[in-house]
């Protein structure tokens, strides 16, 4: 609804035929949003994949999906992409691929190529879209490794009520923005298990010292989790009930099944999925990072969602009861395994 709102024609793909019926007719969503009238500069396409004509004209590609969704849909849109004029490639997604631990410049490398990925931009930040559409004053960092590409998505999303810093950090921004939401769930846990300010804060500070040391065993830019993609979104996303991975925690701790809660949230909350790569991602970086560590069981990963109730109480109490230990380490860790790998799937 951004672009649509500032002048650029949109196509909007939906794999629903109602949807796109639906928003065609009354400009208006059937899901999300539902009293949002949205721009009249969109147009509601699918619920077929995008055709070649359609690919071949646009100038911008934006991926507001899951994370889980965007292997696919990348292998489907290679045959359609001209690799000499590729569009700008913008992806919004914030999470980890679960049953590979790849973040999205990796799976763009897998799927389009390392050249591809290279030019893709991330863009991340505190936005709620249920405010984005009221035109509240929003800033995000859209990163890139190549820099030009990052300034030309700022422009199509610059406004004057919704800002854009850029950063050739991509690594930082994509990891920050997925790390966030699992950070989430348990700010959300702490509330429901009514904890307050004092504990918000707490760890709020030390998940951001958890992410900063992902960050950086990655070689990403430790600056970048003071930025928007970093500090920023963590605070919104652990302190807001309209942050959906948030509303996963408070509802866990008031004894409810992850089961039940997914089904019923009626939207993705990344954190979920993004919380069993990570487990494996800092298993695999040797770091010790507890709160992340929280969200699982070490012994069981076939459960796909563990802390309810009582076990979220016994977690907050372990977490307080550990041994203390040095506030301010970053690590020298970037010849692990993840970080070889996405090193070599890029070509770096
Ligand atoms: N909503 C927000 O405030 C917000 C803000 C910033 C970033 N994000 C990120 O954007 C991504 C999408 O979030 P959302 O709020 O739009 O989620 P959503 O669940 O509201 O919508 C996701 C849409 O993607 C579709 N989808 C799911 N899997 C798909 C697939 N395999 N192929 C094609 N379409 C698929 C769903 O049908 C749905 O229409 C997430 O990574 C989220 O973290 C969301
Ligand atoms: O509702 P959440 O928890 O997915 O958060 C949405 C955005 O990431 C906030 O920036």
């Amino acid at each position: 609804d951004h672009l649509g709102d500032s002048d650029h024609h949109v196509y909007l793909w939906s794999r629903s035929k109602e949807f796109c019926d639906h928003f065609n007719q009354h400009y208006r969503s059937i899901h999300q949003l539902k009293d949002h009238q949205f721009s009249t500069h969109i147009t509601a396409v699918g619920p077929q994949f995008p055709s070649q004509s359609l690919i071949d004209k646009i100038d911008i590609l934006l991926f507001a999906i899951p994370t889980e969704g965007v292997r696919s849909n990348l292998a489907a849109l290679k045959p359609l992409l001209n690799f000499e004029r590729l569009p700008l490639l913008i992806f919004v997604n914030k999470g980890i691929e679960a049953s590979t631990q790849c973040m999205t410049l990796e799976i763009i490398a897998d799927e389009l190529g390392p050249g591809v990925a290279k030019a893709a931009t991330f863009l991340s930040g505190p936005s709620f879209a249920k405010e984005i559409v009221r035109r509240q004053p929003t800033s995000v960092a859209i990163a890139s490794l190549t820099l030009e590409r990052a300034q030309k998505a700022a422009e199509v999303f610059h406004q004057p009520w919704f800002r854009c810093y850029t950063s050739d950090d991509p690594i930082g921004v994509e990891l920050a923005g997925a790390m966030k939401n699992v950070y989430a769930i348990v700010a959300g846990a702490a509330e429901g298990l009514g904890f307050e300010n004092n504990t918000r804060a707490s760890l709020i500070t030390r998940a951001l010292s958890e992410m900063t040391r992902v960050g950086k065993a990655y070689g990403a830019n430790p600056l970048t989790y003071l930025g928007l993609a970093g500090v920023g979104d963590l605070i919104l996303t652990c302190s807001s009930p309209l942050s959906r991975n948030y509303t996963v925690g408070k509802r866990l701790a008031a004894g409810e099944k992850i089961d039940d809660i997914l089904k019923t949230l009626g939207s993705v909350a990344e954190g979920v999925a993004t919380s069993k790569a990570l487990k494996s991602v800092i298993e695999d970086l040797e770091l010790d990072l507890p709160i992340a560590n929280s969200v699982r069981r070490a012994d069981d990963f076939s459960v796909a969602f563990v802390y309810t109730g009582k076990d979220v109480k016994e977690r907050a109490q372990w977490l307080m009861s550990l041994p203390s230990v040095p506030e301010l380490d970053l690590p020298e860790n970037e010849l692990s395994e993840p970080v070889r790998r996405l090193r070599a799937k890029l070509g770096m």
